[in-house]
């Protein structure tokens, strides 16, 4: 791929002798919006942080728009920015401070700063709040601070765990317009969801990883394609899982029960 934004070879992560991602081999290109799907445990935030240099690989690379995030962290960490699932705000700090926090890591010039701090702050109704500390602020205004700050930077690549949890309706739908927008316009977002109507919706391309192995990997035709129906996004996902076994478990048991 000529423009791999983010580039995962051989990447693989152990914990002990538990193998939680092996050897993942994935390519996403500029202005993608990929999604990462998986069940609990399949290794999505372990892949994640290993992508954006919190947790070091136990092999293979990990590279951003073609910089080595272990080899050259600063770098690459210049070009990326990441919502974690539980962002770690400073509950001291008000929403605007911790913006201009940010906007001075990545030495954002003061003007170009206040007008996108104001502009993203508009997005996300939280202008009202700006001058507010961070510790008064619900789970889902936290969150979207958070993912004001991650776009601050305006960085090239973006990487978020589970962004919608937490998010009322109209914020999930901005959300997602936003970061619709921005990879038209070039961003490349990495996201990783359980809500597989998000993923069916709004990525060009999912990848489903599965105890640690990419599975699958394609845009929703090409998944449908490959299973010779037309089924949805939760179904392929379920049959590849092995979600369907337990679902018909559970009916079995329920169906059981209604006999008694
Ligand atoms: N610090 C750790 N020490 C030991 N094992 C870990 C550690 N972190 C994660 N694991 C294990 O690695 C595997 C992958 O975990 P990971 O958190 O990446 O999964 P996930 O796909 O993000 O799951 P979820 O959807 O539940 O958040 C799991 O089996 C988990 O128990």
């Amino acid at each position: 791929m000529a423009n791999a934004a983010i580039k995962l070879t051989n990447l693989a992560k152990s914990y002990r002798r538990h193998d939680a991602v092996k050897h993942l081999n994935l390519e996403v290109r500029q202005g993608e919006l990929f999604g990462f799907l998986g069940p609990n445990g399949a290794g999505k935030t372990t892949t994640i942080k290993m992508l954006t240099g919190l947790l070091e690989p136990t092999s293979g690379s990990a590279a951003i728009n073609g910089i080595d995030i272990w080899e050259n962290p600063l770098n690459a960490k210049e070009k990326l920015a990441y919502v974690p699932d539980q962002p770690n705000l400073y509950p001291k700090l008000t929403g605007w401070d911790y913006l201009e926090f940010v906007a001075s890591v990545f030495r954002i010039p003061n003007d170009q700063f206040q007008s996108q701090a104001n502009e993203l702050l508009k997005i996300f109704s939280l202008s009202e709040q700006a001058n507010d500390l961070i510790e008064s602020y619900s789970h889902g205004m936290k969150q979207k601070i958070a993912i004001c700050g991650a776009l601050i930077s305006d960085p090239d690549v973006l990487f978020m765990d589970e962004p919608t949890v937490g998010l009322d309706p109209k914020s999930a739908r901005t959300l997602k317009n936003l970061l619709r927008k921005l990879c038209d316009n070039g961003m490349t977002v990495f996201l990783s969801t359980h809500i597989l109507e998000i993923a069916e919706q709004m990525c060009d391309r999912v990848g489903i990883i599965f105890e640690g192995d990419i599975i699958a990997l394609g845009t929703m035709d090409e998944l449908k394609a490959s299973d010779g129906t037309d089924q949805s996004l939760e179904d392929i996902f379920l049959e590849l899982t092995g979600g369907e076994d337990q679902q018909a478990m559970i009916s079995e048991i329920s169906d059981n029960g209604d006999a008694k």
